[in-house]
């Protein structure tokens, strides 16, 4: 029935203020509000309705993505958005496009720009300043990953070879691994692209710089000569990631002038001569330490729109024990279903305050370079790339996982999930492969134990690698349940994990006479400390955020509980490490899991509310599963009728290939 909700019964029990869990949620009231604004705008305006998207064919799916684009542009303009307004409406519009890339780069490129002009870039190029980065009537993208190198950047293959004569790069694509293979937004719709390529200069090679290169007309959109330029195929999924033009790009000895090379870390001088400024070459890695704390921000929203959508079903889905021919249970009662969703819950919870965290440290380090003080880029290097694994990582796990909670139903297009995981999933490679990245994290563990000795104090997140003495003999103490809640209980056992799994990894890597060998040979150990190290951020920050003085009843405890989950669920599912490391012992273990089995009772009659303080319109949830009215059978029954498939009673081709099998099955029976 229209107007019923469903879910009533639910909302009754909660046991807080959630309309201040949902300013808690989105991270303050301006915030919220502008959310709930912008929300409400595009989830009321046809022009942004997703609902045949997964039925679309390539071609149609594209153009439409291009219509939306462009009228998201239009609404931009005529409504006067701000720029958080404008990031706001790109996320709840929800269809990955080619201006992601350009959005996203644009702010990138203007902090390099920031650095080249610190730099003295401008005067020495003899430019009158300015950006050159086409923010207006011109889109951009990000041409780094080629068909034969993505995640070692320093092997890629395309060169940029300096030519006195004319003041020019020639820009060339030597081999076939050497074409650019994937940038979103490249194979229909960018004019330019900053390209990553290999820095030529009397034929010495310099190593890998970015350019900015414009690729087609602005005229006819026609690429410009000695270039080609296409799109790599279809993706994974109906619908999904197809709406953007991912794309492949060669280059046939293309000239552009001197000053498109970004100088931010060395320069070519008219005369060709190659000078490395006295800044750590890193920074030219800076854009993808950008977009990587953007994912991880993003990743809270991804996995809370699977957990709103699975919780709200598994609360309208009842199965087995009806008594007296009353109902059937609440799938959400059961404990196993339980304790596969309220961990999820919990993370996104987690992933939302250390996405919060990470964005001002990342703010604080691009403040220091404004001051030339690159001391913290090795530190937001590893925080970026070692939560980005972290939490795409569990995100992707977890969208699929919520679809397994909706059983059957889940598997249908209209519970949004497939479609979902599908536009997740490439978090988990792209802006840095996962295991790449947390090898990465390993890296900056092994560096910080070696220098332990030194003078060279541990700060930032680890700073807990400073009281390695304590954290390498403590036992935890205590033995009831309720001592797995205090913070500092949690904290420690976290931190003494994490500093025992490093210092093991150092010690067999020290038995190799080769330390590179020995960091190979280790890979797989190396990943798991890093993957702790990242846990401890997590749960840290997390327990950091309870700290802060939350108002609204009963808001501060319902993330207390949130917070006892998401630690006691980790240390339950790696209770190896735990154990291994001798910090704990196995009744230890089991008092900690009964402790999070309490855990999960105080959070059941708030489940619903929990999800509701996220706010989500039902078009930004685009799941028939997870309708904030639970009014799911009907839609279902109702959607089931818009397939195409249905539009007829009698399929196309049942003439030609139904029709004559059953007349033959028919004539063989005769025979019979
Ligand atoms: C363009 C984005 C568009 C849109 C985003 C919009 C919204 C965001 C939400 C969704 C995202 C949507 C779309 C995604 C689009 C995807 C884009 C891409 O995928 S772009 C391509 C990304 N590619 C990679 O990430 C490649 C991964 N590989 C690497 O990063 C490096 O090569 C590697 C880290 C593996 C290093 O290799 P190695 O050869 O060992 O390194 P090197 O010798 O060159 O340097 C080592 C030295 O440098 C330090 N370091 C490495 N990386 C960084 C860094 N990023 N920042 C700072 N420092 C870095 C490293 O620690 C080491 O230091 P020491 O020598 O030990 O001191
Ligand atoms: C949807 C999508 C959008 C993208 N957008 C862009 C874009 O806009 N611009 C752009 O430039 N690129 C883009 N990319 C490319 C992306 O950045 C790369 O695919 C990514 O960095 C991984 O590199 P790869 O494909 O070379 O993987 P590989 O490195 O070939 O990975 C293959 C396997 O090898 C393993 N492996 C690799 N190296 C190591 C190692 N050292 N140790 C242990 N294991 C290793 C990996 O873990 C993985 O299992 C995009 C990719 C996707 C999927």
């Amino acid at each position: 029935m229209e107007g019923v909700d469903y879910l009533a019964d639910e909302r009754k029990k909660a046991q807080f203020d959630v309309d201040e869990m949902k300013i808690v949620w989105a991270g303050s009231r301006h915030a919220f509000e502008v959310s709930d604004r912008i929300s409400k705008l595009v989830a009321n305006d046809p022009g942004f309705s997703k609902e045949e998207r997964t039925m679309l064919p390539r071609k149609e799916l594209f153009k439409n993505t291009l219509r939306k684009a462009a009228y998201a542009w239009k609404l931009i303009i005529d409504l006067h958005l701000s720029e958080e307004e404008a990031e706001k409406l790109r996320c709840f519009i929800d269809e990955p496009a080619f201006i992601d890339a350009h959005w996203v780069l644009t702010s990138c490129l203007t902090l390099i720009f920031a650095y080249a002009k610190l730099l003295l870039w401008a005067q020495r190029n003899n430019r009158k300043g300015g950006c050159p980065w086409p923010t207006r009537c011109k889109f951009g993208c990000y041409a780094q990953t080629e068909l034969g190198h993505g995640s070692n950047v320093r092997g890629l293959e395309t060169t940029a070879t300096f030519d006195p004569q004319t003041d020019e790069f020639v820009i060339h694509s030597p081999t076939l691994t050497s074409s650019k293979w994937w940038p979103g937004g490249l194979g229909k719709v960018s004019t330019h692209a900053v390209v990553y390529a290999r820095l030529i200069t009397d034929g010495k090679d310099h190593g890998i710089n970015a350019f900015i290169i414009q690729l087609r007309s602005l005229e006819d959109h026609k690429p410009l000569p000695g270039i080609t330029i296409g799109d790599i195929g279809t993706k994974f999924g109906n619908g999904a990631y197809n709406t953007v033009d991912n794309g492949v790009l060669r280059f046939d000895h293309v000239r552009i002038p001197r000053d498109q090379m970004l100088m931010s870390v060395s320069q070519v001088t008219k005369v060709g001569k190659y000078v490395q400024f006295d800044v750590p070459r890193q920074l030219l890695y800076v854009p993808m330490v950008d977009v990587r704390q953007t994912i991880v921000a993003d990743a809270s929203t991804a996995l809370s729109r699977a957990v709103c959508i699975a919780t709200r079903y598994s609360a309208v889905r009842r199965q087995f024990g009806s008594q007296n021919g009353g109902q059937e249970i609440q799938v959400i009662d059961y404990k196993t279903q339980q304790s596969r969703l309220f961990p999820l819950l919990a993370s996104a919870y987690a992933f939302r305050f250390v996405g919060e965290w990470l964005k001002r440290l990342y703010t604080d380090v691009t403040q220091r370079l404004q001051a030339k003080d690159f001391s913290t880029v090795p530190e937001v290097h590893a925080c970026t790339a070692g939560l980005k694994s972290l939490t795409t990582t569990a995100t992707a796990d977890g969208i699929e996982e919520c679809r397994k909670l909706c059983g059957g139903h889940g598997y249908l297009c209209s519970s949004g999930l497939p479609e979902l995981f599908a536009i997740y999933v490439p978090a988990c490679t792209y802006e840095g492969d996962n295991i790449v990245l947390l090898l990465q994290v390993a890296r900056y563990l092994m560096k910080t134990v070696s220098q332990l000795g030194s003078r060279k104090k541990p700060v930032g997140t680890i700073a807990y690698m400073g009281k390695l003495e304590h954290l390498m003999q403590c036992r935890f103490d205590v033995e009831q349940a309720k001592d797995w809640l205090k913070p500092s209980v949690i904290l420690e056992a976290f931190e003494a994990r994490a500093a025992r799994m490093s210092v093991a990894c150092a010690q067999n890597i020290s038995k190799f006479d080769n330390p590179e060998e020995g960091f190979a040979e280790l890979a797989a150990d190396l990943v798991e400390a890093a993957l702790a190290h990242c846990q401890l951020i997590v749960v840290s920050k997390f327990i950091e955020k309870l700290q802060q003085d939350i108002p609204g009843k009963g808001v501060k405890q319902q993330l207390e509980v949130l917070c006892g989950i998401y630690a006691l669920f980790l240390l339950h599912k790696h209770q190896g490490d735990f154990l291994g490391t001798g910090y704990i012992t196995s009744k230890q273990a089991s008092v900690a899991n009964e402790q999070l089995r309490a855990l999960y009772s105080q959070l059941r009659p708030n489940a619903i509310s929990l999800v509701d303080a996220f706010n989500y319109t039902d078009h930004f949830l685009g799941s028939i599963l997870g309708r904030y009215d639970g009014n799911v059978y009907p839609k279902l029954y109702e959607a089931a009728w818009k397939d195409p498939l249905n539009e007829s009673d009698v399929p196309d081709g049942f003439h030609e290939y139904i029709r004559p099998l059953l007349k033959q099955q028919l004539l063989q029976t005769a025979r019979l």
